[in-house]
């Protein structure tokens, strides 16, 4: 809906959809009312279009964009036409965010002002679609050719300050938007309106090799992904076409890209993300009726890999955080980690110098817990070790306030049995976050048996400030994310002991869109950790693990990547691992035959003969195992939806977006298929515990429902 107003003779449109004001098909016919209404009306002498509530308008409905629905008329062009056929000026006041469709309402108008927070993109890339309405053809006329393929191929936002010097916006004003919006209104009235009419203006001659330098960038950087290169060919299409053609040709490959199965699954994720913050918890606690505690001032334990980057996600959100070490020589160590990642985002122009001087002045290194006194929330990244965790937890509990929430980033211990060692266990939850800290964006936050739903919304409230995205699991051995991460790295040994070379596993992962493929991956962490988990594990069940050891209890082991370890091929930190880098640090990932020999030499010793192996068996048997975990999850209760999983891909291992997440890719799939494949692996496989087919999955794939009616289902049927 559009609310039409008139204040003395300037004509007032209000976008009314809240709470973003999204351009759904009531809004669009609305706001071409509205326009008709102030050009036809004799005593209006201007126009104002500005957004009910905080936001001027987050763009489409991307609701409407579901598979096969056409776009109901009028489209936002018909309706804007409008403004660039009208002989009284029309200002868009900006608050909050002008996004996508919104900010195409915008550039239709003759001018724009905004708040100094509001922000302003074309962010449709991400949702594998382009700007539709006009963006990809107005947007060069305004700010010229690179600045646009910077903003449209990126999505990013752009805030006030940079509108402003980028010719986006024409004013920043500090009182009221529509106060502001009516008088600079009435402040242009009269003037001549013709050079500020986006689609007159000429466009600035470019070079075709700028297009072709940016194909090659764009194919790098966004790898996999079809939107941007579809971005550039519109843009190109605004640079060598008339005005009207191009807009035809902008909106060809729209309508291509909108009926895509990228866009598909892209919008899904977006989705997935918003419902996954979304959490409820058994006793029937939720985001809704639950309340964060405030986090004014934090404490982090342990400097080391995670605790620094944890610290650094802190400051640079502006909590004052205590950062406690065991000793000054481990402190320096991490302080010095902390700026020189600084310094790089800096040089990545992520923040500006100014910036990173004032994170860390909010930053207190101590050597001292007492200093922990005040806090209002610690996160523990110490050693992987139990006894050491629950002293420190028993500690804490003494030293810290009543009410000061304690969180572990254990990777696997039990949450509650950390939490015995206090007296609040209501306050202990699991804040676990991905290596490395600062850039990984999941923070996979566990629940135990006794957290209440207060702790949860502080976790979750404080990962979204932290620019986290949080994720809700219970407690179980290695928790929702590394649990399905090990049958995916299991079922890739079995493949090299049967004949695939790691480097054929990584291209084919790689080719489907990960990021790194399985190998490299453990070559960024380091062969020695699983190596150590390994003996650690065996050693408190009781089991003597050798090289020579096939079988633990009746399932199948892979034991190659510890045969490694013990050659001194530890990954990139000693230059050898699945690869070879040259020396040690180094990051370009060089197969190496001493490596197939090392594999040859193991295959002999248990004879197991090698055989081809197709890289779709590589990728289903990949895929599937870690499918089948995730729908074991779910039906534990230790997520309570689809859509957890599949957030929990794309932000902890990259999943390509594209793609959608696990629990989509099988939903693409459809579940029979992806049931009976399972079974198929079951049959072949037997000593495998991970392909003992999900009962949730067996009873999902009879009834052939798509994901969004999964959870409803689940929760229904208490069968399932
Ligand atoms: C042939 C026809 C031609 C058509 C041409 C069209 C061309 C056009 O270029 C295409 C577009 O504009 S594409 C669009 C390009 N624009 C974008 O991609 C912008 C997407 N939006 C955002 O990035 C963020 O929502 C904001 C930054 C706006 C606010 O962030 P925040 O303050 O953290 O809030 P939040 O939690 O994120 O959202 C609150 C609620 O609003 C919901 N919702 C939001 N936007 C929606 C939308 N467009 N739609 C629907 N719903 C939308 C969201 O799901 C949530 O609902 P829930 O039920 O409560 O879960
Ligand atoms: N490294 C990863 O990829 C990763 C990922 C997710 C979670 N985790 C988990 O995070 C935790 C930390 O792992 P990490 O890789 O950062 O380990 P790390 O060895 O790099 O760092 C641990 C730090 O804790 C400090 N420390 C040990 N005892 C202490 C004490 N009593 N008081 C204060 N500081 C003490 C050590 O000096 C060291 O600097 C572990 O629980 C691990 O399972 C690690």
């Amino acid at each position: 809906m559009a609310n039409y107003t008139k204040r003395d003779e300037v004509a007032v449109i209000e976008l009314n959809n809240p709470p973003v004001n999204a351009l759904s098909f009531e809004v669009r016919s609305g706001l071409q009312n509205a326009l008709k209404s102030a050009i036809d009306d004799q005593d209006v002498k201007c126009i104002v279009i500005h957004g009910k509530g905080k936001n001027f308008s987050a763009g489409a409905d991307i609701k409407e964009f579901g598979a096969g629905t056409k776009q109901q008329k009028p489209w936002i062009t018909d309706a804007c036409r409008l403004a660039d056929e009208s002989s009284k000026p029309v200002v868009a006041a900006i608050a909050g965010t002008a996004l996508g469709g919104g900010l195409e309402v915008a550039l239709f108008c003759h001018y724009r002002i905004g708040t100094p927070s509001c922000r302003v993109g074309f962010p449709e890339v991400q949702i594998g679609i382009l700007p539709g309405a006009g963006g990809t053809q107005r947007l060069p006329r305004l700010i010229g050719v690179n600045s646009s393929i910077d903003m449209i191929t990126s999505g990013r936002h752009v805030m006030a300050e940079e509108a402003m010097k980028l010719g986006i916006l024409d004013k920043i004003v500090t009182e009221d938007i529509i106060e502001e919006g009516v008088k600079f209104a009435k402040s242009v009235v009269g003037l001549d309106l013709a050079h500020r009419i986006l689609k007159n203006r000429k466009i600035e001659a470019v070079s075709p090799k700028v297009f072709d330098d940016e194909i090659s960038r764009v194919k790098k950087k966004y790898k996999g992904y079809i939107a941007p290169l579809f971005c550039l060919k519109a843009i190109q299409a605004s640079v060598q076409l008339p005005y009207d053609a191009s807009m035809e040709q902008e909106l060809q490959l729209f309508q291509h890209l909108v009926g895509s199965n990228q866009a598909k699954a892209q919008q899904y994720a977006f989705f997935a993300e918003r419902t996954s913050a979304r959490w409820q918890l058994p006793t029937g606690a939720n985001s809704q009726n639950a309340s964060p505690l405030p986090v004014k001032t934090a404490g982090v334990i342990g400097a080391g890999t995670m605790g620094a980057g944890i610290a650094l996600c802190l400051i640079t959100s502006g909590i004052p955080t205590v950062l406690v070490e065991q000793d000054q020589k481990f402190l320096e160590k991490g302080i010095k980690t902390m700026e020189g990642d600084l310094r790089g985002s800096v040089a990545l122009k992520k923040m500006t110098a100014e910036q990173a001087k004032k994170a860390m002045l909010i930053l207190k290194p101590s050597v001292n817990f007492e200093d922990l006194h005040d806090v209002d929330l610690v996160i523990e990244a110490v050693y992987e070790n139990l006894a050491l965790k629950k002293e420190i937890f028993a500690k804490l509990d003494k030293i810290c306030q009543p009410q000061t929430i304690l969180c572990t980033n254990t990777s696997s211990l039990d949450i509650d049995m950390i939490a015995e060692a206090t007296k609040r266990m209501d306050k202990v939850v699991g804040t676990h976050f991905f290596a490395p800290a600062y850039i990984m964006k999941l923070q996979e936050n566990v629940y135990g048996k006794n957290t209440s739903a207060e702790t949860v919304a502080t976790v979750m409230a404080l990962g979204r400030r932290i620019r986290k995205v949080p994720v809700l699991v219970g407690t179980c051995e290695s928790f929702a994310a590394n649990r399905m991460l090990h049958p995916y790295v299991t079922e890739a040994l079995y493949l090299v002991e049967e004949g695939a070379s790691p480097y054929e596993v990584d291209q084919v992962l790689e080719d489907f869109g990960m990021p790194m493929g399985m190998f490299r991956v453990s070559d960024l962490s380091g062969l020695d950790i699983g190596y150590k988990v390994r003996r650690e594990a065996a050693k408190r069940q009781g089991i003597d693990l050798t090289l020579g050891t096939r079988f633990v209890n009746g399932e199948r082991v892979c034991l190659l990547a510890d045969v490694l370890v013990e050659k001194g091929r530890l990954g990139i930190k000693s230059g050898k691992g699945w690869y070879n880098y040259g020396s040690p640090g180094k990051k370009e990932a060089i197969p190496d035959p001493e490596v197939l020999d090392i594999i040859e030499e193991h295959c002999r010793k248990f004879g197991i003969k090698k055989q081809k192996i197709s890289s779709q068996e590589i990728l289903e048997r990949m895929q599937l195992a870690l499918i089948n975990e995730g729908f074991r999850i779910l039906e534990e209760g230790i997520v309570s939806k689809p859509e957890d999983i599949d957030v929990i891909w794309i932000y902890g291992f990259g999943w390509p977006k594209y793609m959608g997440g696990p629990m989509f890719y099988a939903n693409e799939m459809k579940l029979k298929n992806v049931y009976r494949k399972i079974c198929d692996f079951h049959q072949k496989y037997p000593f495998s515990i991970h392909w003992t087919p999900s009962k949730l999955l067996a009873r999902l794939s009879e009834t052939d429902l798509p994901i969004s009616n999964w959870t409803s289902l689940i929760n229904s049927n208490s069968k399932l």
